[in-house]
């Protein structure tokens, strides 16, 4: 065990790695409870994607954790299981079968990009700031939802939306879970979101908003409502209209993931002279894997998560560490009695404390560099008041290269940047 995942090379121990794989896994937990109700908004049987949910991420993290020995562990992320369902499936009007097609073609041109030489022009093609403004977008946009869900944002008919009754219990349980996340959260707390996730479920049980579980041990819901349900729907999926879609999946996961190995591999020192990460190319691979084996079983986009840095911080160094997470994952199978009590007031909190987390690369765009900083910002507000991650993507990616023609810094513009503005632009005149 110390050879195969480097335990002593690394300065770790196995009670180490256990420490850090138990961290992890409770600071992801929540997943394994928001997956099923985001998804489920989308038509797809809960049970069905509760199983999927930890299938996937057991497996994915196993593979990350036995192959690349990243202390990496993954799951359906949470800006792509929103994506999926409320604009995908719910706006666009996609079944969650085709959606599901979608994502497996994704995953599938991911696990190309990862095995040739085409990761690196796609890294280098897309400036830094879209990048960084692709993720904070997503954080609005899934915090957006949690509002939304929970009450606190309604519909209002004279100028969109505005602010819910508060003192409905309904709408309080989540305001009050909400600031236990947030306080659990500040104090560096791992599972401060599965915490105040419990916290919310609670208080709504006391409130009589939430009903108490008849069960919480109930046998493994059946996988079959959603297991290679994407097969029948993958030759409708190969249109026009279905590009923004499949390339937002493709983006997002693709430059998700690299930016999370990146911070993760940093802070548990796994980088080289060059500023390579170790086993980088094994980890993208495992990524992208994941995805595919995921869509198979019935979820949105498996991923690296970003909440892996509280295992490093509790020092997990190695795949070990990852192997702890997938086995925890796997207990979970078990709990689908727990199901009941989370609804979407419960999961509330989480996303938005997700999408606090997320914006932080709000920090890494220079605002005051306009011709970046313009598109950056289009493409973030286009995400959350078009509610959709592809259109927000599109019109960032339409506006930069005229921005930098304004500039005078066309010659910076890379030609895959000028491909996408076409198809972009020819996508925005269609739809
Ligand atoms: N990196 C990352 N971390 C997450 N944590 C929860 N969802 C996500 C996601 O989509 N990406």
């Amino acid at each position: 065990m110390n050879k195969f995942f480097k335990l002593e090379e690394r300065g770790t121990t196995v009670s180490k790695e256990f420490i850090a794989g138990l961290t992890t896994f409770l600071s992801m937990a929540y997943i394994i409870f928001v997956n099923p109700n985001t998804l489920g908004a989308a038509g797809m049987d809960t049970g069905a994607v509760f199983t999927a949910t930890i299938l996937a991420a057991t497996i994915g993290t196993l593979i990350m954790g036995l192959y690349a020995n990243f202390p990496v562990a993954l799951a359906p992320g949470m800006g792509m299981n929103a994506f999926f369902a409320y604009t995908v499936v719910l706006m666009m009007g996609y079944s969650w079968q085709q959606a599901l097609a979608g994502i497996f073609v994704s995953g599938i041109l991911f696990i190309i990009l990862s095995a040739t030489g085409l990761r690196e022009l796609i890294i280098n093609s897309i400036p830094t700031a879209l990048k960084h403004a692709v993720g904070t977008g997503i954080g609005f946009f899934i915090a957006f939802l949690g509002f939304q869900n929970s009450g606190i944002i309604v519909n209002n008919d004279a100028t969109l939306v505005g602010i819910g009754n508060l003192t409905d219990p309904n709408v309080l349980i989540t305001v009050i879970g909400l600031i236990v996340t947030l306080v659990l959260l500040v104090r560096k707390t791992p599972a401060a979101i599965f915490i105040g996730m419990i916290v919310t479920a609670v208080v709504g049980i006391l409130l009589g908003v939430v009903a108490l579980p008849t069960q919480i041990i109930a046998p493994i819901p059946s996988l079959k409502p959603t297991f290679g349900a994407l097969f029948e729907a993958l030759p409708s999926i190969f249109t026009v209209e279905m590009i923004p879609v499949i390339f937002s999946f493709l983006f997002v996961d693709f430059f998700d993931t690299a930016g999370t190995l990146v911070a993760v591999g940093t802070r548990a020192g796994l980088v080289d002279q060059k500023g390579h990460l170790v086993n980088g190319d094994k980890a993208l691979l495992a990524d992208s894997s994941a995805t595919v084996i995921g869509s198979v079983l019935g979820t949105s986009s498996t991923t690296s998560f970003v909440e892996s840095l509280t295992g490093v911080e509790a020092g997990g160094r190695t795949g070990l560490t990852s192997v702890f997470t997938a086995l925890c994952f796997l207990l979970m199978l078990f709990c689908s009695g727990l199901l009941s009590v989370v609804t979407s007031a419960v999961t509330a909190p989480a996303l938005i404390t997700v999408g606090i987390l997320m914006a932080s690369s709000l920090g890494d765009i220079e605002w005051k560099n306009l011709e970046t900083s313009i598109p950056s910002f289009v493409t973030i507000i286009m995400m959350v008041l078009g509610y959709s991650i592809a259109e927000g993507i599109a019109s960032g990616f339409v506006l930069y290269p005229i921005m930098m023609l304004a500039a005078r810094r066309q010659k910076e513009v890379h030609p895959v940047m000028w491909a996408l503005m076409v198809i972009f632009f020819i996508h925005f005149v269609l739809a």
